[in-house]
């Protein structure tokens, strides 16, 4: 058989490249799993701290593990004075995911436990824990510190007082957040946190099969989700919120987008083709949001975009449709809905690193040459080894 011939899955729709007990993503029964429990109910009972506990364990934590996780976690959530310096030499125009990157590049470089020899990079799980907690302690920090920055605003100090969610929101606005605030931001966090092989979490693994450390493998993620396919998403719908600007002007904006064949953001998924399974729990929080700060007209919007698109291309929203909306209601800057993600997503990619590392295998698919026949260089007389060579491969096509 010809390689052209070969079943190519273009974009690996469909492939199942490896077992994980991370999560299950089940778009039959328009289901999300992390570790077993439904991501709903995740959502409506757990801090974040305990759904990150649970993707790197396993299990829930009881309450000396939280207990336990959460002064880990306070030890690391100030700003790195060297992270602070690295981000304090970017443009201001830098794009936001570009800088959390370099902080996390920063923050891998500054930990030389195994930079030795690259025999020595990927860890053991016991490190790894280690560094995986680090990096979700201090990127609320790098995230908040991001913004400010961008508004000219000096840098707020995290307070022990306050748990992951509330503490993330006090060092991005300077201010103690209202409760429905913090449970809204609280769910997003859970339902960002794990999503099986999506692009990011692949992208890690890859880096991971390699023996490569884990914070090459989060820079890698983080480059992967920027893209407005996936996680550049969330800030993409923002601005088509913007360019909309209200109900009334959806039909018009939308058979002019259409017409231009543009993707519509925020809507359609590689898994999930009858809605995603965290739409419901991301919408009813980002309701509670439009009564917290009376803003009817952004409910009005949203549904109103919904309503048109679904019934026309019978494509459905994903997460990043009513996240979007929600974090601009929090007062978060567009530019700074990603790392947003990030933050959250650290978790599960984390937990993959491990699982990947715990059970490697090279990750090094196959391709079809669809490129020009072999040929030779004006004037080079090809060997007879190479022309024999070249005749086994036509008779074999
Ligand atoms: C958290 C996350 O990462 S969720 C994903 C976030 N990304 C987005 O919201 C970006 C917009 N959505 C998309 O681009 C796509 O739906 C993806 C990339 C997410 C999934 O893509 P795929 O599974 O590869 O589906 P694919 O792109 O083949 O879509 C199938 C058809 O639906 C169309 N389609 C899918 N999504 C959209 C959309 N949002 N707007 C317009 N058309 C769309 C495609 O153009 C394609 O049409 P065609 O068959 O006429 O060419
Ligand atoms: O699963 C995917 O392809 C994208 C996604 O929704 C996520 O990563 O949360």
């Amino acid at each position: 058989m010809a390689e052209t011939d070969a079943e190519i899955k273009k974009g690996l729709a469909g492939v199942v490249a490896d077992v994980t007990a991370v999560s299950k993503v089940n778009p039959e029964t328009n289901s999300l799993l992390y570790r077993g429990y439904p991501v709903q109910e995740l959502a409506a009972t757990q801090p974040f701290e305990a759904v990150a506990y649970l993707l790197w364990n396993g299990e829930l934590p009881d309450e000396r593990q939280l207990a336990e996780l959460r002064a880990r976690e306070r030890r690391h959530r100030a700003l790195p004075r060297e992270v602070r310096a690295a981000i304090d030499l970017l443009p201001l125009e830098a794009h936001p995911m570009d800088e959390v990157r370099t902080a996390v590049s920063v923050i891998g470089a500054s930990d030389t436990a195994g930079s030795a020899s690259v025999l020595d990079a990927s860890g053991t799980p016991e490190q790894n824990l280690e560094r995986s907690i680090r990096l979700y302690a201090a990127l609320p920090a790098i995230v908040a510190y991001g913004q400010r920055r961008r508004r000219g605003e000096e840098i707020v100090e995290p307070r022990d007082a306050l748990d992951y969610a509330a503490n993330f929101l006090w060092m991005t606005f300077g201010a103690e957040p209202h409760d429905t605030v913090v449970d809204a931001f609280n769910r997003s966090m859970t339902l960002y946190a794990e999503h099986s092989f999506n692009a990011s979490t692949f992208t890690a693994r890859v880096v991971t099969s390699t023996l490569s450390d884990l914070y090459s493998a989060v820079v890698a993620a983080i480059g992967a989700l920027k893209g407005p396919l996936h996680g550049g998403a969330n800030e993409a719908v923002l601005h088509i919120m913007d360019e909309i600007g209200d109900a009334s002007n959806v039909v018009p904006w939308l058979d002019r987008a259409l017409a231009e064949k543009r993707k519509i953001m925020g809507f359609g998924h590689r898994v999930y083709k009858k809605g995603d399974s965290r739409v419901p729990t991301m919408k009813a929080a980002l309701d509670a949001l439009i009564d917290h700060y009376g803003r009817p007209e952004v409910g009005e919007l949203y549904e109103a975009l919904e309503r048109e698109f679904v019934s026309r291309k019978g494509i459905y929203p994903n997460l990043d449709y009513p996240s979007g909306p929600a974090y601009d209601l929090m007062g978060f800057d567009t530019l700074t809905f990603t790392p947003l993600f990030i933050a959250s997503r650290v978790t599960g990619w984390t937990a993959h690193i491990m699982e990947q590392a715990a059970s490697n295998a090279l990750i090094r698919p196959l391709s079809a040459y669809n490129g020009p026949a072999e040929r030779h260089v004006e004037g080079y007389e090809p060997t007879d080894e190479q022309l024999a060579a070249a005749e086994r491969e036509t008779e074999a096509e």
